[in-house]
């Protein structure tokens, strides 16, 4: 073919993609609720603004609780308050189900793990998932255990810092690492191999690169442009390197397999697999493709959440000292200071269990959720949703809404303590989501803060560092949100 016979080709399939691209902008109008205006093919691209979350909270302020935004293509629709994500994820659990293909999550996990399946696949692997976190220890004493040693890791880490300041950002990378890495494997980390510390950047890229206004999803055809070590290229590697050491390490269980001696979520996965194998089920999720992709789900959901919860709580308590203050003396009168604090002393701890609540609140680390798609033409109240649109909860707004929560920009945990002395945990307080797709890290997250939290503030006072400038409370958006990098020096509490 001539250059001109490949110029002509070129320009009719650009044209093709521009028309389709037009097409399904203006019939996404008719289809979908009201919403500001974008142009063709970048749709609102141009003014999502470095914090989406909060775009969205200034759009609703014209066109209500529920609007559709069209990023690239592709219309979203936004249920911006309690009551939207109420009336439609809570409200209709069997509608609102689904998860978009796109092309970051096709490349992460093919569809084959959990947070990014649906159907009836996602129904029993969810469910299977669940059944073995929770016989590999989730949430049991013996994964207290677990959570504790990585506090004492990390003390005498801290405690031989001697003062030099301290990068925060990857601080908590290996302590989540350790426990959840002998929950998946029954491995410490010390025994694993040395790849494993550089994971930390690996699941940093993969999360950065997944936020709904991700170029790369919007404009697919962008991943086969150059240079080589462009963010698509860096994902795709950071992905590939998990899946094979993950790969490799089922494959070793696989080789050492014995029933009835299970002893981490890999061997639990396998006997169930075999089982059903043996009873001739051998469709997913019961093969072991599935048991890599739930496995590399766990380090992609728990570490980067987590991690940002850690990081926000340093920030917020050093910009609330009187918090500080009065966190650190509920526990010296409840705890004392000859030993640390474990997970029963919460239960005498409100000011500590509602201090966890509102940097929740106030840093929702997953400001969008994970989109979910509806699975058949619907209402919220008087607004039609079609069939297919993907729908983004709005978490951030629900938990900074003025007509929920008194003066909410400020840092109070007082607002979750009721007139009993106790901490209160209401409804629309949602950082992992509600209804049959909410978060099923819950109690390990949970366990992992309040250890953590109230053992690093009962051995340690902490401060901004005087060499490096110090940070703002602005929030670093992708599927997670974070705070700029910071510097921190500890110093051991001596009374
Ligand atoms: C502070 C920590 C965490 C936060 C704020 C958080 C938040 C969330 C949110 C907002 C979702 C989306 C739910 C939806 O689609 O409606 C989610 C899903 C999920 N999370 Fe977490 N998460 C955290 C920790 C964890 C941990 C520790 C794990 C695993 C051990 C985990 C595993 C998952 C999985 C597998 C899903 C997908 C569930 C599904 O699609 O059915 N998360 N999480």
């Amino acid at each position: 073919m001539n250059l001109e016979a490949i110029a002509y080709v070129c320009y009719g399939i650009a044209s093709a993609i521009t028309i389709k691209l037009i097409l399904d902008f203006v019939s996404s109008l008719y289809q979908f609720p009201p919403g500001p205006w974008g142009l063709p093919v970048v749709g609102y691209i141009p003014w999502i603004g470095k914090d989406p979350a909060k775009t969205f909270i200034k759009i609703s302020k014209k066109y209500g609780n529920i609007f559709s935004v069209s990023l690239g293509g592709k219309a979203f629709v936004v249920l911006n308050d309690w009551q939207a994500i109420k009336m439609s994820i809570m409200d209709q659990p069997q509608t609102f189900l689904g998860r978009i293909t796109n092309v970051t999550t096709n490349v992460a996990t093919e569809r084959k793990d959990v947070a990014f399946s649906d159907g009836p696949i996602w129904r029993v692997h969810r469910n299977l998932v669940v059944q073995c976190m929770k016989s590999a220890g989730i949430g049991k004493s013996a994964m207290e255990i677990n959570v504790k040693s990585a506090l004492h890791d990390l003390i005498e880490q801290l405690e031989s810092s001697n003062n030099i300041p301290i990068e925060m950002s990857s601080l908590f990378f290996m302590p989540l690492m350790k426990v959840v890495w002998k929950l998946v494997a029954n491995k410490n980390v010390k025994d694993a191999n040395k790849e494993i510390s550089s994971f930390n950047d690996d699941i940093n890229c993969m999360f950065q690169q997944m936020g709904p206004d991700n170029l790369y999803d919007i404009f697919p055809w962008l991943r086969f442009i150059p240079p080589n070590d462009s963010r698509y290229k860096r994902f795709v590697k950071s992905t590939q390197k998990i899946k094979t050491y993950l790969t490799s390490i089922i494959k070793s269980h696989e080789n050492k397999w014995i029933e009835g001696e299970e002893n981490d979520f890999i061997d639990f996965y396998l006997s169930y697999m075999k089982r059903e194998q043996a009873a001739g089920n051998s469709k997913p999720p019961y093969n072991s493709d599935y048991c890599m992709y739930s496995a590399f789900d766990m380090f992609l959901a728990a570490i980067e959440t987590t991690s940002a919860t850690m990081l926000w709580t340093f920030l917020f308590l050093l910009r609330n000292p009187e918090v500080l203050k009065k966190a650190r003396k509920e526990m010296d009168s409840v705890v004392g200071r000859e030993r640390l604090p474990c997970l029963d002393d919460y239960s005498r701890l409100p000011y500590m269990k509602a201090l966890i609540m509102e940097v929740h609140r106030v840093a929702t680390v997953g400001p969008l959720s994970v989109p979910h798609v509806c699975t058949r033409e619907t209402r919220i109240g008087d607004i039609k949703i079609p069939k297919n649109a993907a729908c983004l909860q709005n978490i951030y707004a629900v938990h900074h809404d003025p007509n929920l929560w008194m003066e909410p920009s400020k840092f109070e945990p007082e607002r979750f303590i009721n007139e009993k002395n106790e901490a209160t945990w209401p409804p629309y307080l949602i950082p992992f989501s509600v209804g049959p797709r909410q978060c099923i890290g819950k109690s390990f997250a949970d366990m992992f803060l309040k250890i953590f939290i109230a053992g690093l503030l009962h051995q340690f006072n902490f401060n901004f560092s005087n060499d490096h400038p110090e940070p703002n409370l602005e929030r670093a958006n992708g599927l997670t949100t974070h705070p700029y990098p910071y510097f921190l020096t500890f110093a051991v509490r001596k009374y």
